[in-house]
């Protein structure tokens, strides 16, 4: 039997237009799970942070920018059918790759870059986001099923892995699990639970799980028929109860999903997978026999729910060029302040070099003292933006280089998003200075505050090279005061459930 001849062109085209599509709109089953958290939700910072990631996503999708300024390593999921045939014999991920440098560099939607090559010495931009990372295999049939997804840094470093004993309990690991990831993986989202076979096809799993449709309203509805659905509605409710909420801010929902796929293993083990993905998810699939490459319809933007957002009426605001020690000193964990100014950008690679050169008693090229700094790598712009997109990340890496920084500098404000560390909650109390929050994966939304931006220091870092921005009226809130109050501790506890289990639960859904 001759198979279908799946043409280069037709890949190639294919994924690179997967990939900005699913830059730029959500699917339509995370629209709808989210906005069903916003009606449930009655913490007001996890409202008003859900409510900002839904004006983000009409923005993004109406503007055909990204959603999150980090768009993530590609991964594809090639099934290749036994009976398919190529019009081209180079190995099937270069390709792949090609497709994803065509993505990456349009220059219509120039999509960030943050795949770094080598991961242990010289960490160095691709500029290209590739290489992706290509899993195929072979399956019945003629034709060729292709998934692709954009996994964001912050969510896929909250992967999870334990060899568990066959009589210990996958669901309370998972809740265990959950409760010690913090909010760096950018609630609320999904969880992929990837359970048996060995090590490396749990993590597997897992990922794939990911791939499935969310579908928890339906099954909360009609209730559970299976053990493995009664264990995602246990979970679901499990996870939701510990409080963590919307961005780790304190809140009913955490996950919209529990995703969980298994494969049979041996009877001396239980390898279990965690992989969480953010709100900024981003996947689709499409199927090539040969007929062409796949289409991609924009969805209307009418299915986008209707949210309007408000600073509040107390918001303070906040001159980034006149900040006074005593000005941030008064500042109080959970205020809404809308900066505007001058305002510094670093993240890991520049944080890394800032704290190697203060070690060795060199100048840097920056005066950090009274400024504040923004930890963002923002979306390359195109015309008429000032930047990209440019959302915060996770602040508990600079974690590291805070101390010696606010020390030897006088830096006065970070800006980021999740909790700090202890030891950093500290340093910033005793150095009278403040870490504030903007919300992840809002970042298009974000970057309207931005008046113009230029590199000022290690612009061979790429998207990590210190920026200036001139922003304004930023909304930011106080995350953690000089009086060493972090709202990712008060948040949660308070909106923290009793315990619960399935069968009894306070949690709506
Ligand atoms: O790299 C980034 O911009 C963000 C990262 O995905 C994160 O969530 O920390």
């Amino acid at each position: 039997m001759t198979g279908s001849i799946i043409r280069r062109d037709d890949l190639v085209t294919s994924i690179a237009d997967a990939l900005q599509y699913i830059a730029v709109y959500h699917p339509p089953d995370f629209l709808a799970h989210l906005a069903r958290a916003l009606k449930l939700e009655q913490s007001p910072a996890a409202r008003d942070a859900i409510k900002q990631i839904l004006v983000n996503s009409r923005m993004a999708a109406i503007g055909r920018r990204p959603i999150c300024q980090d768009t993530g390593t590609v991964n594809v999921f090639l099934k290749v059918g036994m009976q398919a045939r190529f019009d081209f014999d180079e190995p099937i991920a270069e390709v792949v790759n090609e497709a994803v440098a065509i993505a990456y560099t349009d220059a219509g939607n120039p999509l960030r870059a943050s795949i770094v090559a080598d991961p242990l010495f010289d960490r160095r931009n691709t500029r290209t986001n590739a290489p992706a990372v290509t899993h195929v295999e072979l399956v019945a049939g003629s034709g060729l099923d292709v998934h692709v997804a954009a996994k964001g840094g912050g969510s896929e470093n909250k992967a999870s892995f334990a060899a568990l004993n066959p009589g210990d309990d996958v669901a309370d690991w998972v809740v265990r699990t959950v409760e010690r990831l913090g909010a760096g993986w950018c609630p609320p989202g999904i969880l992929g639970i990837g359970v048996g076979g060995t090590a490396e096809k749990a993590m597997l799993l897992a990922k794939e799980s990911l791939l499935q449709p969310i579908d928890m309203t339906d099954l909360l509805a009609r209730g559970p028929r299976t053990a493995q659905e009664e264990m995602r509605v246990d979970l679901y409710r499990r996870v939701n109860a510990l409080g963590i909420g919307a961005q780790g801010l304190g809140g009913l929902t955490t996950v919209l999903d529990v995703k969980i796929a298994t494969y049979p293993v041996h009877a001396a083990s239980m390898p279990v997978a965690l992989i969480p993905q953010c709100v900024a998810d981003r996947h689709i699939g499409f199927r090539l026999d040969g007929g062409g490459p796949a289409g991609f319809v924009a969805p209307r933007t009418e299915d986008w729910p209707q949210v309007a957002l408000d600073a509040g009426a107390d918001a303070i605001k906040v001159d980034l060029d006149r900040l006074a020690p005593a000005e941030v000193a008064g500042w109080r964990a959970g205020e809404t302040l809308l900066l505007s100014g001058r305002l510094l950008t670093g993240r890991d690679a520049a944080h890394k070099r800032l704290a190697a050169m203060l070690e060795r008693g060199e100048d840097l090229p920056v005066d950090l003292k009274g400024r504040a700094i923004y930890y963002v790598g923002p979306v390359d712009a195109v015309a008429g933006e000032a930047v990209g997109p440019a959302g915060p990340t996770t602040s508990t890496r600079m974690d590291p280089y805070t101390d010696i920084l606010l020390e030897r500098t006088g830096l006065l404000v970070m800006i980021g998003k999740a909790e700090r560390g202890d030891e950093t909650v500290a340093s910033i109390g005793r150095h009278g200075a403040a870490y504030l929050i903007a919300v992840g994966g809002a970042a298009y939304l974000v970057s309207k505050a931005v008046r113009s931006a230029k590199v000022i220091a290690f612009d061979d870092l790429g998207m990590e090279a210190i920026h200036e921005f001139v922003v304004e009226d930023m909304p930011v809130t106080v995350a953690v005061d000089a009086q060493g109050q972090s709202i990712h501790k008060s948040g949660p506890m308070r909106w923290r459930a009793p315990p619960v289990t399935y069968h009894g639960t306070q949690i709506p859904g």
